[in-house]
């Protein structure tokens, strides 16, 4: 298969250009011959002599972009003012804020937004809690919680570190489900602590997405605030990830022309996405499942202090193969990494069975560069935005949330999830599934509705949804 890439590092450089018919000809070429590519123009001011012009270019890296600037300031009649880079300008300032419903635009309604109308709100809710998502936020919004620990495959980066992918995530709530979402990033490491502050600021919210926090206190952490909160609480890197795979996987296999439950796959990286995505797989009936970590298979050779990893030892790797990468990819018909670059390689995929399947799911730099491994592979994913078959959690979180809290489910259980996975992977139909099309792309306006209704239905079946209905389908 061939893959196609999207994006790359996008820089602006702000170029002055002497006025002259031929100069902008003269930038072209030295951006060309210097291998960028340009995606857009404008022109800043303009004088007699002089035009200011800033120049979009998307190049590979840093330092392909110095590349091309001393090409340009090399050239007589360009000189290069200085060169920002897209990414960074779309963060200056954060990139969410908080917008009211209504205006205020007297004395008469501000008594009743605020002192001494509101009072009465206020009261009733105190007298019935249950109002709360009536009258309230609370209905339509979700925490987006972090303590910085996982983030992405970036590790353990702090909370202020953490802060621009939690506002990613809250605008993307925003954007794709309409719902709305707050960016918390915890300063504390401490699972009691996350737990307690988690259950203090719950009375705001209709969900709780947890993000990037790393495992295993991500499980107790999980676990413990389902128990004892009443809304959704979901992990977003372990059930969306899963999730979104599986969705993935089922098409995936549609191609090859295998079933689930004929399939060896090996999961690297067994963290909060490894183990999630293991568990999903065996619901929908995958029978041998092998894990690997930084210190080789988990089987039963051997005994692990995190319990997790005893779980898996004990629920996987049938054949308790011992070893390394090396010796699990052997005849697996999937590699999924959830782990961090570079871990696969092109000797690997050679010992996959025929038609190999790879979801190298690290971000921001997946296991594999899918350049490298197109020849060797029938069918490619990774979490990234800029190649094909992007497998993120994306394309589950917004309407996951988006059908618990329309029809006001107390949890999102495993039905739930598996409906989820079952909605994503029919929004591609058999016409248009392919090796490049495995998955919907984000942008897919079905995908949330489709999951969102899903979502629904299940909740309903499962008996978590706390909202009548005579039709699910009525719930808005
Ligand atoms: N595409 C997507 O939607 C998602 C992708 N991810 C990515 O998956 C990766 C893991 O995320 P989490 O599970 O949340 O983190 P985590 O920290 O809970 O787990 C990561 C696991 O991978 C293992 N690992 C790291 N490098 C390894 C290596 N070279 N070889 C073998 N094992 C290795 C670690 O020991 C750990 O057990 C990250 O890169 C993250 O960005 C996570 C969630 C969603
Ligand atoms: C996509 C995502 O949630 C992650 O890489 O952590
Ligand atoms: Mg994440």
């Amino acid at each position: 298969m061939a893959t196609e890439r999207t994006a790359g590092l996008s820089l602006i450089y702000r170029l002055e250009l002497k006025n002259s018919s031929h100069i902008f000809g003269l930038v072209a070429h030295h951006i060309g011959e210097g291998d960028g590519d340009i995606i857009g123009v404008d022109v800043v001011t303009v004088s007699k002599d002089v035009v200011i012009r800033d120049v979009n270019v998307n190049v590979f890296d840093r330092e392909h972009g110095n590349r091309i600037r001393e090409r340009l300031d090399a050239e007589d009649g360009i000189k290069v003012i200085n060169v920002s880079d897209r990414t960074y300008l779309m963060h200056l300032g954060g990139k969410i804020e908080m917008r009211s419903k209504i205006a205020v635009r007297n004395r008469d309604e501000l008594s009743r937004v605020y002192t001494p109308h509101v009072a009465d709100i206020c009261r009733t809710i105190a007298e019935d809690p249950k109002q709360a998502f009536k009258l309230t936020i609370k209905k339509n919004t979700v925490a987006v919680v972090s303590d910085g620990t996982a983030v992405l495959g970036l590790g353990d980066i702090g909370p202020y570190g953490a802060m621009p992918v939690m506002e990613g995530k809250a605008m993307l709530f925003k954007q794709f489900a309409n719902v709305d979402a707050f960016p918390i990033c915890l300063d504390t490491k401490d699972t009691e602590e996350i737990i307690a502050h988690v259950k203090a600021i719950a009375p705001a919210f209709g969900g709780i997405n947890l993000e990037d926090i790393s495992s295993p206190r991500c499980f107790e952490i999980e676990a413990r605030l389902k128990q004892e909160l009443d809304i959704p609480v979901f992990h977003d890197d372990q059930h969306g990830t899963a999730v979104v795979l599986l969705a993935g996987l089922m098409n995936a296999c549609k191609l090859v022309d295998k079933t689930l439950d004929s399939l060896k796959i090996v999961v690297v990286g067994i963290g909060a996405a490894g183990i999630a995505i293991t568990k999903m797989l065996t619901l929908a009936g995958v029978k041998n499942i092998v894990g690997v970590d930084r210190a080789g298979i988990i089987s039963r050779h051997e005994s692990y202090e995190n319990p997790m990893w005893q779980w898996y030892s004990e629920n996987t790797n049938p054949e308790n193969v011992k070893g390394s990468l090396d010796d699990a990819i052997t005849g697996a018909d999937v590699f999924i990494g959830v782990s961090g670059p570079g871990v696969l390689k092109v000797e690997h995929l050679q010992k996959m069975a025929k038609d190999p399947i790879v979801f190298a799911m690290a971000n921001p730099n997946p296991e594999i560069d899918p350049e490298v491994a197109a020849p060797y592979v029938r069918v490619m994913a990774t979490g990234r935005s800029d190649y094909p078959n992007q497998i993120n959690n994306l394309l589950c979180f917004p309407g996951i949330f988006k059908g618990a809290l329309d029809c006001r489910a107390s949890d999102i259980n495993e039905e739930m999830k598996l409906a989820a996975s079952y909605a994503i992977a029919s929004v591609v139909n058999e016409e248009e599934l392919s090796e490049q099309y495995i998955i919907p792309s984000v942008f897919n306006k079905k995908v949330v509705e489709a999951v969102r209704l899903a979502v629904i239905e299940a909740a309903y079946e499962t008996g978590v949804a706390r909202r009548r209905y005579r039709n699910y389908k009525d719930v808005k």
